[in-house]
C-alpha cells in the first residue's frame, strides 16, 4: 500500500473552510510555490533551512514540488478549480457552491509550513489564548464522555468481552479521559482527542484550535512508502525509504489522528467505538485510523478500534502531562514504523505544530526499512522482550536480539 492510496475520502476541514479562508490559503499557497526563498526552520535558537539532502548543495525546488507534476487527474481539476475560485473573488462575484473545495476526495493536499495564513513551522509565533485559558465555563461543543455511555446498548455490553475484562462502575468518569473533543479545523476536526479537563482548556487555548492541520510536505513526496514488512511474516506493513536519507533529516511532519491517554479505564475504552464512528473525527481520519493495524484479538468493532489505539500510539509530551502519565497519538503513516531495538530513526512531536515527525539516526538506503524503538533499548533483552511482548503482542528478533 502506498502513503497516497491511503488519503481516501475529502476532508471535511476543508470543505467547511470560508470562501475567504479558501482565497487566503490558495494565495498563501500559490504565494508560496513561486517563492525563490527557501522556506526556514529553527532548531533551538538556530534557524537553518531544513536540507532535503544532506549531499545536495542546492535546494532543488524542481525536485521538491515535482509531487505537483505528478498529481492525478481530479488533484489537478481540484487546482483547477481553486484558481477560478481566486478569479470569482478577485472579481467580487459569489463563488459558485461547486468551487468551495480546494481539495478533491481523492486528494490529500495540505499546505507546507511557512505561509502566513495558517503557519505551522516552528518559527511561528506560539502564544496560548489567554482569556481561553482562564474561562472556566465547560465549552458546549465538545462531548461529555458520559453521555456516550448511552451509545453502547446494553445488549453490545453484555456481549463485549472487553467490557468483561475492563468494565468498572468505579472507573467512571475518568479524570484522565472526561471529555473527548476534535482539534483542527472548524467543523471538521482532524485530530480526535480524549482528554482530562486541563488538556482540553490548554487544546482550546493553542494557536492552531480550529485551524487546519498540514502535513508536510505533501504525501506524494514524503520519502517513504508502505508496504509488507521484511521484519517478520507476522509484522504486517512496514515503513521504507523511498530514497537515500541522511543522517538528521527530518522524513516528514503529520498530525496524530487521535490522541488519548496511555492509561485508560474499560469504560472509556469502550467509548472508542462510538467514538470513532459517531463523526467526532472527520471520514478522512477515521478511514485512515480505521486501516491501521491492531495486534489484539477483537469479537466486535468496539474492541477492535480499542485495539488499534493499544497498537498503534506513540506517546506524546504535552504540557499539562507528566512522562509517567502521557496522552498517546495513533498516526497514519507514523504508526506504519516497526521496531527494532537498533532503530534507524526517532520520533519527535511538537505541540506548538501538532505534529509527530520521524528523525533519521543513520543514512537510510532507498529500499531499507524504517524502524522506531518501541521500548528502552538500554534495557536488559528479557525485559525488552517482555515489554514488546506484553504491549505489542510480538517477540523481537532484530540483530541485537537475535532470534532466539
Ligand atoms: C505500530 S504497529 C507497526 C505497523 C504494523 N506492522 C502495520 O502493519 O501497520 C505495531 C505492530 O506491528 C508489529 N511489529 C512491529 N515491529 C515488529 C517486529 N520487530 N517484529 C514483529 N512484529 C512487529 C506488531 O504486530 C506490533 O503490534
Amino acid at each position: 500500500m502506498s502513503s497516497s492510496t491511503q488519503s481516501g475520502a475529502r476532508s471535511g476541514a476543508q470543505d467547511q473552510m470560508s470562501p475567504s479562508d479558501i482565497t487566503a490559503l490558495e494565495k498563501a499557497f500559490q504565494d508560496m510555490l513561486s517563492s525563490t526563498q527557501v522556506k526556514t526552520v529553527s532548531e533551538g535558537s538556530t534557524t537553518t533551512r531544513e536540507p532535503a539532502h544532506e549531499d545536495s548543495e542546492e535546494f532543488d525546488f524542481e525536485d521538491e514540488y515535482s509531487w505537483l507534476d505528478r498529481m492525478t487527474p481530479s488533484e489537478s481539476a481540484a487546482f483547477e478549480r481553486a484558481a477560478l475560485e481566486t478569479l470569482f473573488t478577485a472579481e467580487g462575484l459569489p463563488v459558485p457552491a461547486e468551487f468551495r473545495y480546494l481539495l478533491t476526495s481523492e486528494s490529500d493536499i495540505a499546505f507546507p509550513s511557512g505561509n502566513d495564513v495558517y503557519d505551522h513551522s516552528l518559527t511561528a509565533r506560539f502564544s496560548l489564548d489567554e482569556t481561553e485559558l482562564k474561562n472556566p465555563a465547560a465549552p458546549k461543543d465538545f462531548f461529555d464522555i458520559q453521555n456516550l455511555n448511552r451509545a453502547i446498548s446494553p445488549a453490545d455490553a453484555e456481549r463485549s468481552d472487553v467490557q468483561k475484562r475492563f468494565r468498572n462502575p468505579s472507573d467512571a468518569p475518568d479524570p484522565n479521559a472526561a471529555c473527548i473533543m476534535g482539534f483542527g479545523a472548524d467543523n471538521g476536526a482532524h485530530v480526535g482527542v480524549v482528554c482530562d479537563p486541563r488538556t482540553r482548556q490548554f487544546l482550546r487555548a493553542h494557536p492552531l484550535f480550529r485551524k487546519p492541520l498540514c502535513i508536510e510536505p505533501h504525501y506524494s513526496a514524503i520519502p517513504v512508502y508502505i508496504a509488507p514488512s521484511g521484519v517478520h511474516a507476522d509484522a504486517g506493513q512496514g515503513l521504507f525509504a523511498a530514497c537515500r536519507i541522511t543522517v538528521k533529516e527530518r522524513l516528514f511532519r503529520e498530525p496524530p489522528l487521535l490522541i488519548s491517554p496511555a492509561r485508560i479505564s474499560g469504560h472509556i475504552a469502550l467509548q472508542f467505538d462510538t467514538f470513532v464512528v459517531d463523526r467526532v473525527v472527520p471520514p478522512r481520519v477515521r478511514a485512515a485510523y480505521d486501516a491501521l493495524h491492531n495486534c489484539w484479538p477483537a469479537s466486535n468493532n468496539a474492541e477492535h478500534r480499542f485495539g488499534i489505539v493499544r497498537t498503534n500510539s506513540i506517546a506524546l509530551n504535552f504540557p499539562t502531562r507528566t512522562r509517567e502519565d502521557p496522552l498517546t497519538g495513533c498516526f497514519q503513516l507514523l504508526s506504519r514504523a516497526n521496531h527494532s531495538c537498533m532503530p534507524n530513526v526517532v520520533f519527535e512531536w511538537d505541540y506548538k505544530t501538532f505534529q509527530g515527525s520521524l528523525i533519521a539516526v543513520r543514512p537510510i538506503e532507498a529500499g531499507e526499512e524504517i524502524f522506531l524503538s518501541y521500548t528502552d533499548i538500554s534495557a536488559r533483552k528479557a525485559v525488552r522482550r517482555e515489554t514488546l511482548q506484553r504491549m505489542y503482542r510480538f517477540k523481537c528478533t532484530c540483530l541485537k536480539c537475535g532470534p532466539n
